[in-house]
């Protein structure tokens, strides 16, 4: 049993935006953002929701803030995608869970988060809320021991990340020093080949932008069927797309298995972000669906989940690239030989500078210099919650 100071409180909060950028729920942007300008969905079927992600709601949760105190007045913190439906799972669900207890006994919790919301979780939502419960557990850890989350994991196996940068000007990213850009796709199968022509031709600008040997990728945010992806991959490999992110649904486990398939020698099918649980990974690597996953950390189930998820890949020789998720996936990376390599998501308007990714909501959030980025040996997550935003805990006990 250890010595540490049991769990006092858990708290959810939201956080209204004042347009000052979507923070965690980081798609909640005004106008004229790069990412909600006629990126290519599944909803793109209908030509009233083709233009804007917001128009059908992409960003209709917003940010899930979970505090976790413990007794000694100590409190960790960590933000994900949720909102107040996520915080309703939070405060009258997952806090029963930590509340009186040990916080160092991160599986036994995760495992009663999980199995008590089964029921009606297991993807989504739920294991959001689970993910950021998790996250602040593990921040609370970090803080209470005073030891960084990266050193609670096995410590870092290189001294610094590298980062490729998702955003629509990949040129702009070479330019920052990135090893890559990974582009949003803009046009889906609803737009027919005009829309396919559209979407090379963007490629073409910018292979001739950056040159041959720079990284450039398309995600496809689940828009395509099997047959537009496979021929999107083989057009696209003829301009050196380096891989062909998320292109169908991600339940869609046998068409994943056809295009990786059905692609063109050395073209890297990737996928993961949708995806939960090392159940629902273990589908995606049993099944042989991609050469690369990519869980997001707040999504997935948290740094416990992620663990597991990680170590599936890495038995199998896959490499576990985490979706953008700031702080809370470059504590991971660092310490795993299956992720060299990791993603920065350009979360200024027009993808042309580096901004913190949850801004505003974590103070000394951490941003690539030169596409490098050295993780803070401070404990915890090492940022702080910024309390000028407008906070509101909606289910407070
Ligand atoms: C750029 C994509 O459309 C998403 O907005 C992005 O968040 C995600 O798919 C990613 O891989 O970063
Ligand atoms: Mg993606």
């Amino acid at each position: 049993m250890s010595r540490l100071p049991r769990i006092k409180h858990v708290r959810a909060f939201v956080v209204k935006n004042d347009g000052t950028g979507g923070g965690a729920d980081y798609h909640d942007q005004g106008d004229g953002h790069w990412i909600d300008d006629h990126i290519a969905t599944p909803m793109a079927k209908y030509p009233e929701y083709r233009q804007s992600r917001r128009s059908f709601g992409i960003n209709v949760l917003g940010t899930l803030v979970v505090e976790i105190e413990a007794e000694n007045g100590v409190v960790g913190f960590a933000v994900t995608t949720g909102g107040e439906p996520a915080a309703y799972i939070v405060e009258k669900h997952l806090a029963r869970f930590l509340e009186g207890r040990d916080p160092s006994e991160v599986e036994k919790i995760w495992d009663q988060m999980y199995f008590s919301t089964q029921y009606y979780g297991r993807k989504g939502l739920v294991v959001n809320a689970i993910s950021g419960v998790d996250l602040a557990l593990w921040d609370l850890l970090g803080r209470l021991r005073q030891e960084p989350v990266f050193a609670m994991l096995g410590g870092a196996v290189r001294d610094e990340l590298t980062f490729y940068a998702t955003g629509a000007r990949p040129d702009k990213a070479k330019e920052l020093g990135f090893i890559g850009g990974k582009m949003p796709l803009h046009h889906g199968p609803a737009e027919d080949e005009e829309g396919l022509k559209k979407n090379l031709a963007e490629l073409e600008a910018m292979r001739n932008a950056c040159g041959d040997d720079f990284w450039l990728m398309f995600d496809c945010w689940m828009a395509l069927d099997l047959n537009y992806a496979t021929r999107l991959a083989h057009e696209a490999h003829k301009l050196g797309l380096k891989w062909i992110e998320e292109a169908l649904s991600p339940d869609d486990y046998w068409g994943y298995q056809a295009l990786k398939n059905n692609a063109p020698k050395g073209m890297l099918v990737t996928t993961g972000e949708h995806e939960a649980t090392r159940w629902g990974f273990r589908m995606l690597l049993e099944m042989e669906c991609c050469d690369i996953i990519q869980p997001d950390v707040g999504w997935c189930g948290g740094v416990t989940e992620l663990q597991k998820i990680s170590a599936l890949a890495d038995s199998r020789g896959v490499l576990m690239i985490p979706h953008g998720s700031s702080v809370y996936s470059y504590h991971f990376v660092i310490t795993r030989h299956n992720s060299p390599f990791a993603e920065f998501l350009m979360m200024a308007p027009g993808a042309d500078e580096v901004v913190p990714m949850f801004h505003p909501q974590l103070i000394g959030e951490p941003v690539p210099v030169n596409g490098r980025l050295k993780v803070p040996d401070t404990p915890g997550f090492g940022v702080e919650l910024n309390r000028d935003i407008a906070l509101h805990r909606p289910y407070a006990r």
